[in-house]
């Protein structure tokens, strides 16, 4: 038994996504929320590995968090500098950002009390390196599912995906490339696909339920 299944919040499924820039990563996530939302028996709740990152990365440097969150310039601009001031701190410790999202979760969840007798899903919307993955197998072990959402280059181009060095050919972005198996693969480069995609995984949700 590890400690998260000692506590008495542990999620039923832990959903972990990963893709390229642009793939359409909060899409999908934003899609299965809206999905799920006011359902009686599903609490699904989104899980982002990076916003605690920003946060910290925000604080120590003086920034405004809330920019660093959205879609903006200014995201871009310190992308670069966050990776690297990151993998220092994942040096130390691998799994340092994932334990800080989930405790800052189950904090929030021992308050308000909304998963108490449903079906509770994490959604990782943003899982990005092999560390993250065993993170999170560890932790939560056979309840945890990956999907990995694939678009092509040519899709990503014209959502704004700029090919930017120090941000597309380092770990944080390649880092899961090489990985063999995925529980789930979702094209996302038109509405019939992604709607496809989305169909599967509620199917597969809604049979667990
Ligand atoms: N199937 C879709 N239909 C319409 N718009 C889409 C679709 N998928 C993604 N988009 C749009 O493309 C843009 C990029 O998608 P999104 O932000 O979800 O990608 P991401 O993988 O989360 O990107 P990043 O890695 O930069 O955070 C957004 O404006 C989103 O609304």
């Amino acid at each position: 038994m590890n400690s998260y299944q000692e506590q008495s919040i542990y999620p039923n499924l832990v959903l972990l996504l990963s893709g390229k820039r642009k793939c359409g990563k909060d899409y999908v996530s934003n899609k299965l929320a809206e999905y799920f939302k006011n359902n009686e028996k599903v609490c699904l709740k989104l899980l982002t590995i990076s916003a605690p990152l920003k946060k910290a990365y925000a604080k120590e440097n003086n920034l405004d968090y809330e920019q660093l969150l959205d879609s903006s310039e200014y995201k871009e601009i310190y992308r670069r500098k966050m990776i690297e001031w990151s993998d220092l701190k994942r040096e130390v410790d691998p799994g340092y950002f994932c334990r800080l999202a989930i405790e800052n979760l189950f904090s929030t969840l021992y308050e308000t009390k909304e998963t108490n007798g449903k079906f509770f899903i994490i959604l990782v919307t943003d899982t990005r390196r092999k560390t993250d993955l065993e993170f999170f197998s560890k932790s939560f072990t056979n309840r945890v599912k990956t999907i990995r959402v694939e678009a092509s280059e040519s899709t990503r181009i014209a959502r704004n995906w700029i090919y930017t060095k120090g941000v597309d050919d380092v770990r944080s972005e390649c880092d899961l490339d090489d990985v063999k198996y995925f529980d789930f693969k979702i094209q996302n480069n038109n509405y019939s696909e992604i709607t496809s995609g989305l169909n599967t995984l509620i199917d597969f949700i809604q049979n667990l339920i």
